[in-house]
């Protein structure tokens, strides 16, 4: 035997890996987001993915970004960080580490804070200069969640399904 296989993915590959498998489960044309919560000993605890709420047609509702309100995606859409928080079905997520393909939004770090979660590690962040991510690190800040951005290792896997 020549030892132990040495390209295995590392855990935050893994980890960002499933969370941006999830994102491809999103119906939203523009932005697909996936998030993964993991526990602090590596077991992956939950998923999610943005999408309707369950018993709403993906048909049905709009996923319009202008307009009337109600005839956006916005009023509606669930984010994959409260999927993936509402998905578990253990109890505590108290400790726990959230991979996401995007930022949280405020309303995700309300419920990130709220449900326990210590850390953070997203990939993109193309809505820094918002008010509301800008709110997101505040809250973040002053919880003790810690967050930082996932290094890209540009490792590409090919998997046919
Ligand atoms: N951290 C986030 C941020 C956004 N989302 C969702 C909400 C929408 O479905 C979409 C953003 O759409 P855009 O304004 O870029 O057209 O992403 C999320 O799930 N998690
Ligand atoms: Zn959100």
């Amino acid at each position: 035997m020549s030892g132990k296989r040495k390209d295995y993915i590392s855990w935050d590959e893994y980890f960002m890996g499933v969370a941006m498998l999830s994102g491809r489960r999103s119906k939203d044309p523009s932005t697909q987001v996936g998030c993964c919560i993991v526990s602090p000993d590596n077991k992956i605890l939950s998923m999610g993915y943005n999408g309707l709420p369950r018993g709403c047609s993906d048909d049905e509702f709009p996923w319009e970004r202008e307009g009337d309100p109600l005839q956006t995606k916005y009023v509606y859409t669930v984010h994959s960080e409260l999927n993936a928080i509402l998905n578990y079905g253990g109890g505590s997520l108290e400790g726990a580490k959230l991979y996401v393909s995007l930022f949280p939004c405020n309303e995700c770090a309300k419920a990130i804070i709220q449900s326990g979660i210590k850390e953070v590690i997203y990939d993109c962040d193309k809505y820094a200069d918002t008010d509301s991510v800008l709110a997101s690190k505040h809250m973040f800040d002053s919880a003790g969640v810690r967050y930082h951005q996932y290094h890209r290792t540009g490792r590409k896997i090919e998997i046919e399904l």
